[in-house]
């Protein structure tokens, strides 16, 4: 029975330095476009995406099993930017399976995790190169790019927690994180 379960295991190599996830399998990738509804300047976005529909995010994986018992893992590389005043963001997702955690280490860059409870709690926890942030059970969490480079981390989460995307588009973030001047002000 086990033998039938059992998957090679492997290994795959990050290029620290860079930031970079090597031979990866998988590849998303989220444009302007894709990141309608989730800005707080919906006519900003609509002339951004006019405008050439800049890369927005990507996510680099060497692909496992969407099961229990696996874990997921790989690097989301954040582009910088603005949207009117607000930082370029991550759509920002539940787990379906809402019990599912996740684990982030920043590997390059400046930015935050927003995170919210279906209750309305709400913390922004920073990220910089080598800070790991602990997303519990029943947070929502979207990544915010606070600096002028990529912001890169490395995440590790249950192979079968899924997305759910639905719920949070409902909700929006109870605070957005914006550049007034040299100043982040997270509101
Ligand atoms: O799913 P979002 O919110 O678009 O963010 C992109 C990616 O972020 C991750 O949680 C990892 O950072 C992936 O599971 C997901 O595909």
């Amino acid at each position: 029975m086990i033998d039938q379960l059992l998957m090679e295991p492997f290994g795959a190599d990050i290029d620290l330095a860079e930031a970079v996830l090597k031979d990866y399998n998988a590849h998303l990738v989220r444009k302007a476009s894709s990141m309608k509804g989730h800005y707080a300047d919906a006519d900003a976005l609509e002339k951004l995406i006019q405008q050439g529909d800049p890369l927005h995010y990507e996510v680099f994986e060497k692909a496992v099993p969407q099961e229990t018992g696996h874990l997921q893992f790989g690097l989301s590389k954040l582009q910088p930017g603005t949207v009117g005043e607000e930082f370029f963001m991550t759509k920002g997702h539940y787990h379906e399976i809402p019990e599912a955690a996740e684990v982030y280490l920043c590997l390059r860059g400046k930015g935050y995790m927003l995170m919210k409870t279906t209750e309305g709690e709400c913390r922004a926890e920073y990220m910089e190169r080598g800070r790991v942030v602990y997303v519990p059970p029943y947070w929502a969490h979207r990544s915010v790019n606070v600096g002028d480079e990529p912001l890169i981390t490395f995440y590790v989460y249950p192979g079968d927690a899924g997305h759910n995307y639905g719920d949070i588009e409902e909700e929006g973030f109870p605070k957005r994180i914006y550049k007034r001047g040299d100043k982040v002000e997270i509101l």
